[in-house]
């Protein structure tokens, strides 16, 4: 299968899941790790797989490496049916009413455009005392089945 994971970071929790994630995917599957800013959003593609890791930052906003990616597919609306994405958003609950909005930006964005989100919505708080990389890695299996569920028509 492959699979692309993209991070949006401003001081790199995200990026650390995402490294650890390509390299638990990379046993079993062909992954690509980057950072969305130096993703080009014309590569996204139904037969990959995107894991979304992004954190928040001000007040529910997109953080930082994020925000490029965000603005191309605003300017370039790319019709996405068919792609198929998994998010795994980062916050922290102290900022209670804001709590994880980052990815959730994003999230809507690329259903607005025509991909769907499969299964659990992964999240990760600050304020607890779960590493995100575990969190990460008990998530990703059944974001795995989900897409296999569907790649795989029964026979
Ligand atoms: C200035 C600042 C603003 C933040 N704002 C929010 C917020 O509005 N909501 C939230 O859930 N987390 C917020 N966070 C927490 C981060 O999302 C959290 O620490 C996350 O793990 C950072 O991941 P990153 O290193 O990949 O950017 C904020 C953190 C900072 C430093």
């Amino acid at each position: 299968m492959q699979i692309t994971v993209l991070y949006g970071t401003e001081s790199g929790n995200s990026e650390l899941i995402a490294d650890d994630l390509g390299t638990s995917l990379r046993a079993e599957h062909d992954v690509e790790v980057s950072d969305l800013q130096d993703y080009d959003p014309a590569r996204l593609h139904p037969d990959t797989l995107i894991l979304l890791v992004c954190s928040t930052h001000g007040e529910g906003e997109l953080p930082n490496t994020a925000v490029p990616f965000y603005e191309a597919i605003n300017a370039l609306q790319p019709d996405l049916t068919g792609l198929r994405y998994a998010v795994f958003g980062l916050g922290d609950t102290f900022y209670e009413e804001t709590y994880s909005q980052g990815s959730e930006v994003l999230d809507r964005r690329l259903t607005e455009l025509g991909a769907v989100r499969i299964g659990e919505y992964g999240r990760h708080d600050a304020s607890s005392w779960d590493l995100g990389s575990d969190l990460a890695l008990e998530w990703v299996p059944g974001i795995i089945e989900a897409f296999e569920a569907v790649a795989q028509p029964i026979h």
